[in-house]
């Protein structure tokens, strides 16, 4: 290096010395002189210099301090490389910008150079192009694919982005958080306002120092930069202000732009490099587990390690700053990869017991199963508490009061102790951090329904309060802006989501104003800690998973915390079956019919006590009614209760009763059943009652249950049995039904409005019990024939063994 500047300043005094003598001979003899070689002895030194300085240059190109921007034209043809001070020690301008195809050139040879001079990851580029909307980027594309150049902006507001990248890289450095460089290029600028400008020179003022370099195309007045200007075909170069060449202002020589590069040579560098870099950037997920699990403090926050960025190790949290998280992304943008990433990381930082996991997934598809255990794998993620797969919004429903609840518990401990935050608490009583965690979650916000404004309720109070509490929420979704609910809470919800986290293709998780999700290919995301403001980015590389690791962790897991059973699964798609009830929960006199949708996944059913009205109605014509009164006759009869069945469908299975009625002596025996017997009965509706047996059904219901007489009945036609038990008169006498594929409202006459917004739909029932709920009813998954089970396979991923019966 100092060889180099020795030459340089010594051919400068030569030029300059020349230059003097070739100015006073052309002022005698015109433009002769220039032709005309004059002084040997001078141009024998010139020729020296320039072979020295040639030879310094080579050594110097390596040098990420200095760059090649073209060529000092010396007497008989000669050249000699220029080489100014670059990357920490000066910024660079031009007067023309790369509509000039010599300044184009030089926007590449000066990137090529900044990054290849640099360890990877020790450079970031950003772009802005307006006048040929990012042609002079064009052949390192790349270097934009690896993320090296991060952002060309062809338009005035991502340039304001742009400008806004590089300001955020200078407050970052200054404030400690940053070590890496960002090579500011303006190759051209237009039409750009004043104040844009500015902002570029208050960027190159304190740049230099602080981890920016620019290379301003068409701004001459760029400070701290050696300038070129445009003379003809040539170049005058202003000496760089922190080391001139020479005397004088600017370098006694004539230069000329750098030689258009080969083709062939910038895309094989920009390939090169590009590589180069995204093997540097690429954590595996092995990376992102330690060998063993460790059990990190939670106290105060949660911290995890998702990948790396052109700056280093990139790690989110779940604390104070950054309490809930958005996460954005098309349909296979690696949304689920994320997720996984993120999850097994916390799983593998934090012991269970201050770490837990809720975990929901909306769509069709099984995100979860890697946290719960399967056939084929018995293993599981001890921190998951529920999963909930292909859930029902109702059962997202019953997740987020129970978060809701668990915040009111802490929130009385934590008055106890006089504390306010969550750190507080710990210092006293280890509860575990939260993380629920809902994938496609505008599934449960969608439409105006109860459900929805019920979440939006439940939702709205976590995302304020968690934070305090150590109930952290991460929403992530393929579509934000269906999302009606949370729009029209956007201010309220939204702004409770400071970090934003976008997968390529997401489109509403960053703002307005801020495209970088457009430029992120799969296995990167934008991670942005500030709402998503643009100039907050991050972009990382995060790993696919390893079912390897994956497998391995959850050993360890299993191994280190024995005592803790697996989570809790509801699976959306699955039917049950009574067989899979435990002994617990069959009690004597108690008609089980399925499973309630809720966190402890209940067993459901009716208890038949002396109460009037201990009745049960199934309504609707789905054969699944006839099945879910099978299984409330078996686990009766299983306790030993005496049951009656009279069949009108031809299809019921009667095995578990003690007497079968002949549908023609049916409305016969009516008035005749003894003390202490259920009456079940499929497809009532088919039964031919005259004025005599409807009496004697309605005297059955009124005074049954005193002498323990109780009816089970399946009407699949509803007329029929508001008809059969006497209209409203009869109401009070039917206290339970178990309503199918009825809409809302055509039983809210009978049952009350409350029930307008029931949506019946397949593997689902409204249970009805006007004793037991006084609000509305309980959404079940009622029992099923366990050969139906096979008929109706849910989703599941390819090779994936079935998964686990239902935990209760
Ligand atoms: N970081 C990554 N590196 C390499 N491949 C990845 C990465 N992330 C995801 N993939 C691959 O991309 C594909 C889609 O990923 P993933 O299932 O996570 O997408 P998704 O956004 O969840 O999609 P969907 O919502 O449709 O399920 C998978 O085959 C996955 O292996």
């Amino acid at each position: 290096m100092p060889g180099f500047q020795t030459a340089l300043a010594n051919a400068a005094a030569g030029g300059d010395a020349a230059a003097a003598r070739l100015a006073a001979a052309a002022h005698r003899l015109g433009d002769g002189a220039f032709q005309t070689p004059v002084d040997p002895e001078l141009l024998a030194a010139e020729r020296q210099i320039g072979e020295a300085a040639a030879a310094s240059a080579a050594q110097l190109r390596t040098d990420p301090e200095l760059l090649q921007a073209g060529r000092v034209i010396l007497h008989e043809g000669r050249t000699v490389p220029l080489m100014v001070p670059f990357g920490r020690r000066g910024h660079l301008a031009t007067s023309a910008d790369a509509r000039v195809e010599g300044v184009a050139t030089l926007v590449r040879t000066a990137i090529l150079h900044a990054v290849a001079t640099r360890e990877p990851g020790g450079l970031r580029v950003v772009g802005i192009d307006l006048a040929t909307l990012g042609a002079s980027f064009a052949p390192l594309r790349p270097l934009a694919d690896a993320g090296v150049i991060e952002a060309v902006a062809t338009d005035s507001r991502t340039a304001a982005d742009a400008v806004a990248m590089a300001e955020t890289q200078v407050s970052e450095h200054i404030a400690g958080r940053r070590s890496d460089r960002l090579l500011l290029v303006v190759a051209s600028l237009g039409e750009a306002p004043r104040a844009l400008v500015e902002r570029i020179d208050a960027v190159a003022r304190s740049g230099l120092a602080h981890g920016v370099t620019v290379l301003g195309c068409g701004l001459a007045q760029l400070p701290q930069a050696a300038v070129m200007h445009a003379v003809g075909d040539h170049v005058e170069l202003a000496h760089p202000p922190a080391a001139p060449f020479g005397r004088g202002e600017r370098l006694a020589a004539p230069v000329a732009w750098p030689q258009p590069l080969e083709a062939s040579f910038v895309s094989g560098e920009a390939l090169r490099l590009a590589e180069r870099a995204k093997a540097a950037a690429t954590l595996t997920f092995s990376d992102l587990i330690p060998a063993a699990p460790e059990s990190g403090d939670p106290a105060k926050g949660l911290e995890v390690l998702v990948g790396r960025d052109a700056a280093g190790e990139v790690r989110l949290r779940f604390d104070d700053a950054t309490p809930h998280w958005l996460v954005g992304g098309r349909t296979g943008g690696g949304k689920t990869v994320f997720l996984l990433d993120v999850l097994y990381g916390l799983a593998s930082r934090y012991a269970p017991t201050d770490m837990a996991l809720f975990l929901l997934d909306f769509k069709e598809g099984v995100s979860f199963t890697e946290f719960i255990p399967t056939e084929r794998d018995q293993s599981f993620i001890p921190h998951a508490r529920a999963v909930g797969v292909e859930s029902d919004r109702e059962y997202g429903l019953a997740v987020l009061s129970t978060l809701n609840e668990e915040m009111t518990r802490r929130s009385t401990v934590m008055k106890r102790y006089g504390v306010a935050s969550f750190s507080g608490l710990r210092a006293h009583e280890s509860y575990p951090r939260i993380v629920c965690v809902a994938d496609e979650f505008q599934v449960l916000l969608a439409g105006n329904d109860r459900v929805a404004s019920e979440a939006v309720a439940l939702l709205e109070n976590l995302a304020r309060k968690g934070r305090s509490y150590g109930v952290h929420l991460v929403l992530a979704s393929q579509t934000i802006s269906g999302i009606e609910a949370l729009w029209a809470k956007k201010d309220s919800i939204f702004g409770q989501f400071p970090m934003r986290i976008a997968l390529p293709g997401a489109r509403t998780v960053l703002e307005h104003n801020n495209d970088a999700a457009t430029r992120i290919s799969l296995g990167q995301v934008v991670v942005n800690p500030e709402g998503g403001t643009a100039g907050a980015d991050r972009i990382a590389r995060f790993p696919d998973t390893d079912p390897e690791v994956m497998h391995r962790l959850r050993e360890q897991l299993g191994a280190a915390h024995a005592g803790v059973g697996a989570p809790r699964v509801f699976y959306g798609y699955r039917p049950v079956h009574l067989d899979e009830t435990l002994p617990g929960e069959r009690k004597p006199g108690r008609a089980l019919l399925g499973r309630e949708v809720s966190l402890r996944l209940d067993a459901a059913g009716v208890d038949l006590d002396n109460r009037p009205g201990r009745h049960l109605a199934v309504l609707g014509s789905d054969p699944v009614g006839g099945e879910a009164l099978e299984a409330a006759v078996e686990a009766l009869a299983g306790n030993g209760s005496r049951i009656w069945a009279a069949d009108f469908t031809g299809t019921a299975d009667t095995g578990a009763a003690a007497e079968r009625i002949a549908p023609e002596t049916f409305t016969a025996r009516l008035a005749a059943i003894p003390d202490g017997t259920v009456l079940a009965a499929w497809g009532l509706d088919a039964a031919a009652f005259d004025a005599k047996a409807q009496k004697a059904l309605r005297d059955l219901l009124r005074t049954g249950p005193a002498r323990g007489v109780h009816l089970l009945g399946w009407w699949r036609n509803f007329r029929r049995f508001t008809d059969d038990i006497g209209g409203s008169a009869g109401r009070e006498d039917v206290a339970c039904a178990l309503v199918l594929n009825l809409p809302g409202g055509e039983i809210m006459g009978h049952f009350g409005t409350q029930f307008q917004h029931w949506h019946p739909r397949a593997g689902r029932a409204l249970l009805i019990d006007r004793h037991a709920d006084t609000g509305g009813g309980r959404l079940i998954v009622p029992f099923s024939r366990p050969e139906s089970h096979e008929a109706a396979p849910g989703p599941q991923r390819s090779g994936e063994a079935a998964p686990e019966r239902m935990r209760p």
